[in-house]
This record gives structure tokens, C-alpha cells and sequence, in this order.
């Protein structure tokens, strides 16, 4: 049989990986798909550069378009990131009939409605293993081998880069801007850096995990996203007497009156596995009804790691290409017209523990004050360490881990605590997650 052809756009690092991993592995690859997978187009801006450094026999054109849409292309493998560029060649290609697998968290967490729309009326797919945790093969997971299940939650380390800074940080005491250069260097970074260290990156992969664990629409826009810039080493450092690490986490999470979504540096029991993930390494816990706590780790980003996702993503499709569209697995995992319209909670609504630290006078009743307006507010503390002050220092550190309670309380709390005369600086507050 002839083999599949593929439309490649873009030919930066995860393109240049699929070239490798596809020719490398080609007999295997053929004898899993049943035929053989063929980059035979490439759509690349320099064209001389691509030929270079993809080194593979194609038709190279920097008509991207032309790529997208070419008679003899079957599956366009979109990988030149972005929303608007990327959001036409994708619809394009799907409109001409083709089937697309991408790479891009943050056209289909933004756009994802809209495309995965089109391709049902197309009666085409759109695969998208590498678009979350790069080569852990997590889309699969939770939507075809859990599918059994009554998702609960879901809490993972989803950028790498940001990962890595931290833990750089943590194990050698660098810099950050000497680490986040080094993650640049090695091909984990974002074309534009902030999305990672922003937590904008992890909230794309997250608001694709969530639609597909509760079956809701892509809604990127209600995501609370905070990223690692604000972090200190102190907290780290406090965290750790304490028996935490510090991570950035996204979580997803199932409650009585919607679906809790948020990105942001989240203390985890030392303990757990997920806080022993380190480097640019991704773990994603999901936690389940039937089958419990589940663990997915691998490599979340670079070059082949990512090309091992969009390689299985071009097998699967070659294998269920000329499947009956109504049974194929769904974008999302649930049937279109049983999606559910549970909302994404404001993050008033959310719950969950806190760690806060605060600058306050070191003299008597200052305790007795914050413990007052916690209790106050319903919010029961867990732990309490205070740093001891040197001679003569007239402030001291106060730490305070608390049990689950509303992020709304905790945000009055607050308020009134930041108002005492005896607070001497601006409360810093981390949350905290037990994961079990
Ligand atoms: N690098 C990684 O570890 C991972 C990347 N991804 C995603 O994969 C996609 C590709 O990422 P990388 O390969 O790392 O990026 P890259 O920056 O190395 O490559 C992007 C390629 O697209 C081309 N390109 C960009 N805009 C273009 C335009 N307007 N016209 C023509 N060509 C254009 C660039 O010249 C380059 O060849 C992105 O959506 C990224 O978020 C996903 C998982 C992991
Ligand atoms: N910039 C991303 C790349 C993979 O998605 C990361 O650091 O995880
Ligand atoms: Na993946």
C-alpha cells in the first residue's frame, strides 16, 4: 500500500525531531501502522535551513499554505506554534479534507472548540498527544485507557522549563536567568520564554486535560494562571524545614458546583513522587474512582521526546483513517452532544490549604492576633513555625501552614491580617496541596 503523506510546517526543534524519529524508525513504524508514513512536503519560512537541518528528500516550499492544503498530502503535521498563522493553516487543512496533527497547546487550548468543530464535520482528526506533557502519552491515557472512569482530579508538573529552573535552582543555587538561559539553550523554552515562567504554558496544557477528564468545552480564559517569577529562595527554603517542596503544579479539580483550574506554585508533601520530579522532567498524577491514583512521567519537551508523541499521533491516524468517523475516539473523549456545561469556579470558590508567611514584630500577642483572624474565618492552621530573631532584631519570620479552606475566606483573612500595625511587610501566601 502506498505509504501516508505527510504535509510537515515548520522545521524548528520538534520538526526536526519527527524527520529523525520517522526515517530512524521507519520499518518498525511501518509494521505498527500496517503501512508506511512518508514526510513527502515540508512548509518552512528558509528553505535552505530546513533542507539542512531536517535532512530529509521532500518538496520544500515556504507556501505554507500550499503545504496545508496539497492534493497529495494526507495528514498536515502543523508545528510552527502560535494562534493565528497556525489557526488558518489548521482550519485549511482541515477543510480540504486533511487530517492534522500539531503540537500546539496554545491553539487548541484558545481555539480548540472551533477546530475540533471542523474536523467533525470534516469527518477528520486532529491529534494532539504532543501538545500536553510532550512524549508522555497523556491524552491517551486519560482519554482512551481511564475512559472507564469517574476522573476526580488532576494535578501535574506540565512545563519543563519551569521545572527545571527550579530545580536548578533548589539543587545549585543558581540563577534564574542563568537557568531559564540554559532551558532556552537546550530547546525546553517557548519561542516567548514568558509563557513558561508565567504559568501561561502549563495553563494551556491544563485547560486540555480538563476538557477531556470532564468533558467541558477548551476554556482557557477562565484558567487562574500564576507562574515562578514571584517565588523567593526564602519560601523554598521554609517549605523544605517543613517537610515541602515547592513545584509549579497545574490542577484540575472536580467540585459539587464546577471545575476548579489553576496554574500556580503549590507546596507538596516532600513524600509524594510528583515532589521528586525534577530537571525538565513532566509527571502527571490523576486521580480516579475505579482504578485510584494513577502516575504518568516522562520527558514533557525537547526534540524527540515531543517527535514520539507526533510520530504515534501519524500511526494512530494512519491505522484509523478510513474508520467510520462516529467511531473514532472523540477530541475530547466524551460525544459531542454529551458534553457537560459544569462551569470552571472562580477562584473565590476554590479550595484548598495555604502556606503563608509573614513579617511581623517580634513581640508579645502578634500570634494570638493572626491565629484570632484565621479562626475568625473558619481557617483551622495545621502548622506554625517561627523563625527565632538574632539579638537585638526587632522582627521575625512567621510561618503558618493551613488545613483546606475557601480561597474566598483565605483572601479576608488576608486583608485583615496585611492591616495590623505588627505586620511589617506585604504576606507571602503559597497553596498547598497534600495530593492524596
Ligand atoms: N520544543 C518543545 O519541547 C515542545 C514544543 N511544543 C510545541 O511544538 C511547536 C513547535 O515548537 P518548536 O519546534 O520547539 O519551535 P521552534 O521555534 O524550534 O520551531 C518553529 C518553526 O516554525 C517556523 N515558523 C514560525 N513561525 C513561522 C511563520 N510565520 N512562517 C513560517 N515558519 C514559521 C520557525 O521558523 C521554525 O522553523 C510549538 O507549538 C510548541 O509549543 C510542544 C511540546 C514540546
Ligand atoms: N516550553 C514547554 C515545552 C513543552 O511543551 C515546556 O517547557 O514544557
Ligand atoms: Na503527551
Amino acid at each position: 500500500m502506498k505509504p501516508m503523506q505527510v504535509g510537515l510546517i515548520g522545521a524548528g526543534v520538534v520538526a526536526t525531531g519527527v524527520a529523525k524519529v520517522l526515517e530512524r524508525n521507519q520499518n518498525e513504524i511501518m509494521r505498527r501502522a500496517g503501512r508506511g508514513i512518508q514526510v513527502t512536503h515540508v512548509g518552512a519560512r528558509n528553505l535552505d535551513k530546513a533542507r539542512s537541518t531536517l535532512g530529509i528528500a521532500a518538496d520544500y516550499s515556504s507556501q505554507l499554505e500550499a503545504v496545508a492544503t496539497h492534493p497529495d498530502v494526507d495528514i498536515v503535521v502543523e508545528l510552527i506554534g502560535g494562534t493565528t498563522l497556525a489557526k488558518d493553516l489548521v482550519l485549511k487543512a482541515i477543510a480540504a479534507g486533511k487530517h492534522v496533527v500539531t503540537a500546539n497547546k496554545a491553539l487548541l487550548a484558545v481555539h480548540g472548540t472551533e477546530i475540533f468543530a471542523a474536523a467533525r464535520d470534516k469527518g477528520v482528526m486532529v491529534a494532539f498527544e504532543a501538545a500536553v506533557a510532550g512524549g508522555i502519552p497523556i491524552i491517551k491515557a486519560l482519554r482512551e485507557g481511564l475512559t472507564a472512569n469517574r476522573i476526580e482530579w488532576i494535578a501535574g508538573i506540565i512545563n519543563g522549563t519551569t521545572n527545571f529552573i527550579l530545580s536548578e535552582m533548589r539543587a545549585k543555587g543558581l540563577d534564574f536567568g542563568v537557568v531559564l538561559k540554559e532551558a532556552q539553550r537546550l530547546g525546553y523554552a517557548e519561542t516567548d520564554p514568558t509563557f513558561d515562567i508565567e504559568g501561561v504554558d502549563a495553563a494551556h496544557k491544563l485547560t486540555i486535560m480538563s476538557a477531556i477528564a470532564f468533558g467541558t468545552p477548551v476554556q482557557f480564559d477562565r484558567a487562574h494562571i500564576e507562574g515562578i517569577t514571584k517565588l523567593q529562595a526564602t519560601d523554598i527554603k521554609y517549605a523544605e524545614q517543613l517537610g515541602y517542596r515547592i513545584k509549579l503544579l497545574g490542577i484540575t479539580r472536580r467540585r459539587d458546583h464546577g471545575i476548579e483550574l489553576r496554574v500556580h506554585p503549590t507546596l507538596i508533601p516532600a513524600k509524594r513522587l510528583i515532589a521528586n520530579v525534577e530537571g525538565a522532567m513532566n509527571a502527571v498524577v490523576v486521580q480516579a474512582d475505579a482504578v485510584g491514583t494513577t502516575l504518568y512521567y516522562g520527558k514533557g519537551a525537547g526534540s524527540e521526546p515531543t517527535a514520539s508523541a507526533v510520530v504515534a499521533d501519524l500511526v494512530d491516524i494512519t491505522r484509523l483513517h478510513t474508520a467510520d468517523p462516529d467511531h473514532r475516539v472523540p477530541h475530547l473523549a466524551f460525544q459531542p452532544d454529551a458534553m457537560s456545561d459544569a462551569p470552571i469556579l472562580a477562584m473565590d470558590q476554590v479550595i484548598t490549604s495555604f502556606y503563608l508567611r509573614l513579617t511581623v514584630a517580634d513581640e508579645a500577642g502578634v500570634l494570638s492576633r493572626i491565629t484570632g483572624i484565621l479562626a475568625e474565618h473558619d481557617i483551622s492552621i495545621d502548622a506554625v513555625l517561627q523563625r527565632e530573631s538574632a539579638e537585638g532584631e526587632r522582627q521575625t519570620d512567621l510561618i503558618i501552614l493551613t488545613h483546606d479552606t475557601l480561597e474566598g475566606s483565605m483572601n479576608k483573612a488576608l486583608a485583615q491580617m496585611q492591616a495590623l500595625p505588627t505586620v511589617l511587610a506585604p504576606i507571602v501566601r503559597i497553596r498547598k496541596e497534600e495530593l492524596a
